[in-house]
């Protein structure tokens, strides 16, 4: 679990890198035909240039749910493709020789600093990911958690939309590691996560929160919404065949669950507080449960 999200990081993380370099030197080719009067590429000359430069064909052939719906990346879809459209204007003018009117020239530089800053950003913002990953379970570590939870939170304040919290604990995980071992208790840890990942959407964040305990952040999720999600996890959970022996033989896991918004009116940290008492209530109901606060 943890390679493949590592490596889908990683493959982010590259192509971002190829996309900064390669328009650093179509940026430097340009200059030449804008300046010094070269011949432009034709490529740059077509309509949808912006799918036909190194960066647009990886862009839209790619299948990463990573980086479909992260917002942006939806952004530097729109910034790079108005810049390729603006560059092809300048380059017409060039070729039919008139002049280009400073406003364009802004307005094509404005875009072209609008992707370079949104390129670097999601660069730092995978190069974290991958840094603050579990090694056993491929969940995020607590080490940008805070930082995360306050920025969703302050995007809740703002935005006015809800965004809800969850926290999972394993049901009498500690047996787990007693009766079969700390490599079928880890095990079962990976499968949890799987579970989660599962269910989860690209870009609800997932954190260990402590050894059998996980903290999931929804934005732009109801209450309502976020107890279904949990409800869905807890019965996929419940549902998990664990093998813990060469002979095949499963064991099975519960957890209890606890949910609570992520309410601009409390701080974070009082919706930590509210999601972990939530999730001791269904733990001393006999856990395998589900409780919203
Ligand atoms: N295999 C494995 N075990 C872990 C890891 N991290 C923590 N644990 C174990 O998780 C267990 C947690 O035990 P408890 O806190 O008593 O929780 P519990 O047995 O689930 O009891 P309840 O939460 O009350 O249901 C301990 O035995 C820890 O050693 C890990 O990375 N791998």
């Amino acid at each position: 679990m943890t390679t493949v999200i590592h490596q889908q990081l990683r493959f982010v993380i590259d192509e971002i890198d190829k996309a900064i370099d390669s328009h650093q030197q179509w940026y430097q080719r340009l200059l030449r035909v804008l300046v010094s009067r070269v011949a432009p590429d034709e490529k740059d000359l077509k309509n949808d240039a912006h799918k036909s430069c190194e960066f647009g064909e990886w862009l839209y052939t790619s299948h990463i749910e990573l980086i479909q719906e992260h917002p942006t990346f939806v952004s530097l879809e729109i910034s790079h493709e108005k810049m390729h459209r603006k560059a092809k204007q300048l380059i017409e003018l060039v070729v039919s020789d008139q002049g280009i009117p400073v406003s364009l020239f802004d307005e094509f530089n404005d875009e072209l600093e609008k992707m370079r800053t949104q390129f670097q950003a999601l660069r730092h913002e995978f190069a974290d990911l991958d840094q603050n990953l579990d090694p056993l379970t491929g969940a995020q570590t607590r080490a940008g958690m805070q930082a995360e939870l306050n920025k969703e939170h302050a995007l809740a304040k703002r935005s006015q939309q809800s965004s809800a919290l969850a926290m999972l604990d394993l049901d009498h995980f500690k047996q787990v590691n007693d009766n079969y071992g700390h490599s079928v208790g880890d095990e079962v840890l990976i499968k949890t996560v799987a579970c989660l990942q599962h269910v989860l959407r690209p870009y609800d964040q997932l954190y260990r929160y402590g050894g059998e305990e996980f903290l999931i952040c929804m934005p732009n999720t109801t209450l309502e919404q976020a107890e279904h999600v949990a409800e869905r996890i807890r019965s996929m959970v419940a549902e998990q065949q664990i093998i813990y022996d060469k002979e095949g033989n499963t064991l099975q896991v519960t957890a209890s669950i606890g949910v609570t918004s992520l309410d601009p009116a409390y701080s974070v940290d009082d919706a930590i507080n509210k999601v972990d008492e939530a999730m001791y209530e269904a733990k001393a109901a006999g856990g395998n449960l589900v409780k919203v606060r």
